[in-house]
């Protein structure tokens, strides 16, 4: 007896590019069976009719609980951003915060398909709580910082290497951990070597913010004579276990060592764009096969969200406005990212639906104004379709949203919660 079959669905696996009428059979939190029919019994049967199921979505570089700084210091650009809003107002950040805002972040991913994503961020024993009352599946790494006031290397990387071997694996093996340095601008070089050869020794992954601006490119030029991707290269830092955000002010050069290296890189296009950092050379880097995700970034510097619709939407728009060229980064392309390839950055069995594959999927409710007629699919995904036309999300086997109804956690108490804990930083932060 299964757990859950969907029937009566189309299917996008996202292993071809067909849509075809059939079923998903999910036991013991993976996909046993995608086919046209099945000969299976289930505890749950999701009659989906008329509906897409396809792989939830992968959001591959965030910072879940800046949802409390949601609309607070928009229309910014990134150095002011951060040094004379974001930061201060980390300072008055609780674990209660951190939890709830995570919390927050979870329903309005869950809500709009996002299955998976990997965040980096403070308090993160509260951020990784969040995620496993959530039903999410995560990569989490604590951001470490070594430069600046009141930082002590020794302190930041015991921290964040405690939090890695304490939630590797947890939550049912939904927690992956990682360590987090920063960017190449607020970690020193002998502090980056030393985190790499910690993830070197846990064998876990390391997420890190790279050339996200000209500022940055300039600062390293001054301090080192070389930029972020040939200092990172230098220390061997670079690898499949590296996930860098960003990587807007990137060379041919730079690009082909990101390759070589088998780098993964997130794209956060809306990030970029808020921020006005800069139009990352996305098309050339899949044109040289890098794998290139798609994240939203903390969704105070988003479009105050975190809908991945919204980041393939511009990410394919974003691009073809730059080259001038309407046949870059075509729907199905983007969506490629926003799934298969975030699944391939976070080393997980995510982002298709396959035997043997997790059961990380959602079902897109087709019946609706705005995706009607249909004629191709990732067009609809893609240009036509946002995260409220996702009615039901499912993680590792397990129902967290069915029908447009959250049954992982109470919304309205999320909801309330996470009011009081704004006015609370409001109070404290003076903002
Ligand atoms: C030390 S935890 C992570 C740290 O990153 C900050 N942050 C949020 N968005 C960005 C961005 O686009 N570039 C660089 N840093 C960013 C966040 O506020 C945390 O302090
Ligand atoms: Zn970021």
């Amino acid at each position: 007896m299964a757990d859950i079959i969907i029937k009566n669905v189309y299917v996008l696996t996202m292993d071809s590019y067909e849509l075809t009428q059939g079923v998903v059979v999910i036991e013991n939190g993976t996909i046993t069976e995608v086919a046209e029919s099945t000969e299976q019994d289930a505890d749950q049967i999701i009659d989906a009719k008329g509906s897409v199921v396809m792989p939830g979505f992968v959001n591959t570089h965030t910072h879940a609980a800046m949802t409390l700084f949601r609309g607070y210091a928009d229309d910014i650009p990134l150095d002011e951003w951060l040094k004379n809003y974001i930061w201060p107002a980390e300072e008055h950040l609780t674990d209660e915060d951190a939890y709830i805002g995570t919390k927050l972040a979870c329903l309005e991913m869950i809500k709009s398909g996002t299955t998976s994503f990997a965040d980096m961020y403070i308090h993160m024993n509260d951020v990784a709580q969040a995620v496993k009352d959530s039903g999410m599946r995560a990569a989490l790494s604590y951001g470490l910082i070594d430069l600046g006031e009141n930082r002590s290397a020794d302190v930041e990387l015991s921290k964040g290497k405690q939090f890695v071997l304490d939630w590797k694996g947890e939550a049912e093996g939904r927690i992956i951990t990682m360590y987090g340095p920063h960017a190449p601008y607020t970690c020193s070089e002998g502090f980056l070597s030393k985190v790499k050869k910690e993830a070197n020794h846990d064998r876990v992954g390391i997420h890190i913010h790279v050339l996200e601006t000209e500022s940055e490119l300039n600062q390293m030029k001054q301090q080192y004579g070389m930029c972020s991707i040939n200092l990172l290269d230098r220390l061997g830092f670079l690898g499949p276990d590296v996930l860098a955000a960003h990587c807007v002010w990137l060379s041919d050069d730079d690009i082909e060592i990101l390759r070589g290296r088998g780098v993964h890189v997130s794209h956060n296009p809306v990030s970029n764009m808020k921020l006005a950092s800069g139009v990352a050379p996305v098309p050339r880097m899949l044109d040289r096969g890098v794998n290139v995700s798609l994240g939203t970034d903390g969704c105070a510097s988003n479009n105050n969200n975190l809908d991945m619709f919204e980041e393939m939407k511009t990410a394919a728009l974003l691009h073809k406005v730059e080259s001038l060229d309407p046949t870059v980064l075509p729907a199905r392309q983007v969506l490629e990212m926003a799934t298969t390839s975030g699944a391939r950055a976070l080393g997980i069995k995510s982002g298709v639906l396959r035997e043997g594959y997790n059961a990380d999927v959602i079902i897109v409710d087709m019946n609706k104004p705005h995706l009607t007629p249909v004629y191709d699919i990732h067009s609809h995904l893609v240009y036509s379709a946002s995260g409220s036309d996702v009615s039901t999300t499912i993680v590792d086997g397990r129902i967290l949203m069915q029908d447009y109804e959250v049954v992982c956690m109470d919304e309205q108490d999320v909801l309330d919660r996470a009011r009081t804990a704004a006015s609370g930083l409001v109070e404290r932060a003076k903002f």
